[in-house]
């Protein structure tokens, strides 16, 4: 009977684990299922009762430690050691810290520490006590409820990642005064590295757990890490290049996906030392400097961000499904007082932004923590947009750039958590953080599960779609190409051109300085030949008869009326004294003329009356022209080589005008060759290159008409 009994009982046992596990969120998502079930098996069992940080997870933790998808944000506090300025100072530790309650007490601070000499003028200086999601006792290595790096990963980080392979976006968020030990928390040390080492060592022993379990899965894991600094987003994963300004981003904001940095670097990382390059890279080109409160302080706000997509694809029902999550890691710049940092300049502006901006994370969680904000209608797994709120407070997360990069993880889909840092033993420093922690408690996210399943068929569709899409773009892409290789055919030929257009035209140039020297050489030799012509006509039409040139002596009888010409009137002449009519011109002058005209007319008259005899006696000497009887046929002769001289003058005048025109239908042809020329090089494609051409073309049309 009691054997029924017993196996009456596990099957009822058996049957509700069953339904219990076919109830729960697909498992198969879940890497290392197996290991992880047995991980938190061991972890209720084993025990954390030294590390109050850890009792969260044995049993003994309070109800709301661990959060329901829909939760608040998770907030710790972790107390730090004293440093050696605060020995120097004989500081006392003004926190106590319940291991069990998660109680956080912040003490009155007595009258030897200095260091509180300005909490002790306030005029209500009194206890308080907190309850967070953990308390952090990391003060005294020595203590048995000491929290390591480990602890504090063991308790919140480990966690966290279980959340993200669930499918759920999350935040963890460092707060507290400079020098509380937050980038110890977050980063930490070499050889206590902090939660975010961590966070990417487990994840990818994780992956590497999952895959050789299940093949079927594949992981996709990409990282970012920017800092907020002076208000200005900067890459971290982008070296800086030295003597050159830095490069800031801007933000966008998307309707799915909420405010992101436009064009930050994400890259992608397959294994654990991978990650951790880039997060070393990152984390050396972080804005520190030394301060009278921190010798390393950050002067900007950190974020590390991971993106994990989860891909499985069941072969069963060649179903795709798609988890993608993202893990942020922030390490917020300390909140400080310009009288205890006591800086001045750069670094007094760098803690005003950083105080601007943490006081504005304030009013944000103010404003989040209020309980009319958390009256808001619940989102739906696949809708990411941001959910409607019927609240009228306004949340300012767009008055700092920090609190608008973290309204989702602030207020939207993401399970966040805040690790409140403080110092041991500053009252008003650790109170006002303990106050804000406080104030965060009460902020409701609402995390959703980001999954998407498509059926062999809808994948298919999808693929289509996108080969569709991808080969529309190749077109397009193509086209451009092909018209951008038209283009750069189109500008070398027009190049081409130019450069033909531009040899024409030195060409034109040059042939029409040619032709206006030819013209201008013509031209005066033209004006020569008119001239002599005008001369050898006008020779012709007054013949010069040789006329001699009277000697002294008979000058003198001429002037006294003897000479022996007797009435026939002919000159004598000295037969040595002839001269041409050209040289008596020349000696003579135009007023000579006169006399010659007479003196040929009386010669003329003699030879009609002599009948062609010119003779003259005179009562001495007879001189003949030409001696003796050969006179008169030496005039006659005379006479037909003037003819024969005019006759050959004529015919070389009647050459020289064929000449003549034959070269101004010479500079015709050449005027209509250049012009046709020039405006066939001008035509026809030469638009673009036809500024140049103008002048030449004006040139050889002035020069052709000229010509003509
Ligand atoms: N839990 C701890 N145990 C031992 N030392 C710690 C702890 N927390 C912080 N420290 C030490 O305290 C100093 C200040 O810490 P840290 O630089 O992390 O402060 P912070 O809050 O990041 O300061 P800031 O805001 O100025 O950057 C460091 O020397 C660090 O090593």
């Amino acid at each position: 009977m009691f054997h029924v009994l017993e196996q009456r009982f596990r099957d009822i046992v058996s049957d509700i684990t069953k339904t219990l596990n076919d109830i729960s969120l697909e498992p198969r998502l879940m890497p290392n299922n197996a290991a992880a079930e047995a991980s938190a098996l061991q972890r209720t069992v084993r025990s954390h009762a030294s590390t109050p940080s850890l009792r969260s997870r044995d049993g003994t933790a309070p109800p709301h430690a661990r959060m329901d998808p829909g939760g608040n944000v998770r907030v710790v506090v972790r107390v730090r050691a004293f440093l050696p300025r605060e020995i120097n100072r004989n500081a006392e530790c003004l926190i106590r810290m319940d291991p069990v309650s998660q109680l956080t007490t912040l003490m009155v601070p007595g009258d030897a520490d200095q260091g509180n000499a300005r909490a002790r003028t306030r005029k209500v200086t009194e206890e308080k006590s907190f309850t967070f999601d953990n308390s952090f006792w990391s003060h005294d290595p020595a203590d048995e409820h000491y929290a390591t790096q480990e602890d504090v990963y063991d308790s919140l980080g480990e966690e966290f990642l279980d959340h993200n392979f669930e499918g759920y976006h999350t935040c963890i968020f460092a707060y507290g005064q400079t020098g509380s030990g937050k980038s110890y928390t977050m980063m930490g040390t070499p050889d206590q590295p902090g939660l975010i080492p961590r966070t990417c060592e487990d994840l990818f022993e994780r992956i590497a757990a999952a895959q050789e379990e299940t093949p079927n899965i594949s992981y996709n894991v990409r990282v970012s890490y920017f800092e907020v600094y002076n208000e200005h987003v900067r890459d971290l994963l982008v070296p800086v290049v030295p003597n050159q300004p830095p490069y800031y981003l801007k933000i966008r904001e998307s309707p799915t996906e909420g405010p992101y940095v436009k064009d930050l670097t994400e890259v992608p990382v397959r294994n654990i030392d991978e990650i951790l390059r880039h997060m070393h890279v990152g984390d050396s080109s972080r804005t520190t400097a030394s301060t009278k409160m921190n010798d390393t302080s950050s002067r900007s706000h950190a974020v590390f961000t991971i993106m994990l997509k989860q891909i499985h694809h069941d072969l069963e029902t060649d179903e795709t499904t798609e988890r993608s999550s993202r893990i942020r890691l922030v390490d917020l710049a300390g909140s400080e007082r310009a009288k205890s940092t006591e800086a001045t300049g750069q670094r007094l502006r760098e803690g005003s932004n950083i105080n601007k901006s943490l006081t504005t994370l304030g009013r944000v969680i103010a404003a989040l923590s209020d309980p009319k904000q958390q009256q808001q209608t619940p989102t739906h797994a696949r809708s990411r947009s941001r959910p409607i709120n019927k609240s009228n407070t306004v949340v300012p997360y767009r008055d700092s750039i920090l609190t608008w990069l973290l309204k989702d993880s602030l207020g939207g889909n993401s399970k966040t958590a805040m690790i409140a840092c403080i110092a041991p033993s500053d009252y008003e420093e650790t109170l006002s953080t303990l106050r804000y922690a406080d104030q965060a408690k009460r902020i409701r996210t609402r995390a959703v599960v980001n999954q998407d399943s498509i059926s062999t068929a809808e994948r298919d569709a999808q693929i289509a779609a996108m080969a569709e899409e991808i080969r529309s773009l190749q077109l397009v892409v193509g086209d451009s190409q092909r018209r951008e290789k038209n283009a750069r055919e189109a500008e070398e030929k027009l190049d081409e051109y130019q450069a033909r257009v531009r040899g024409l035209q030195r060409l034109m140039e040059e042939r029409s300085l040619a032709a206006e020297s030819k013209i201008r050489s013509l031209q005066t030799e033209n004006e020569a030949l008119r001239l002599h012509l005008k001369l050898a006509l006008e020779s012709l039409k007054n013949p010069i008869p040789a006329v001699r040139i009277l000697d002294e002596e008979d000058e003198v009888e001429e002037e006294l009326g003897i000479s022996g010409g007797g009435g026939g009137g002919g000159v004598l002449r000295s037969p040595k004294r002839v001269v041409s009519p050209a040289k008596q011109r020349i000696i003579r002058g135009n007023e000579h003329d006169k006399e010659n005209e007479r003196r040929i007319r009386e010669y003329e008259g003699q030879e009609e009356d002599d009948d062609g005899y010119a003779s003259s006696s005179s009562g001495g000497e007879t001189v003949v022209e030409g001696g003796g009887d050969a006179g008169g046929s030496r005039r006659g002769s005379s006479f037909y080589e003037y003819e024969r001289e005019a006759d050959d003058m004529h015919d070389n005048m009647h050459g020289l005008l064929k000449d003549l025109s034959m070269f101004r239908r010479k500079i015709g042809d050449d005027k209509t060759r250049f012009v046709d020329e020039l405006l066939s090089s001008s035509g026809g494609g030469g638009q673009k290159g036809s500024r140049g051409g103008r002048q030449p073309l004006g040139v050889m049309r002035r020069s052709a008409n000229n010509i003509l």
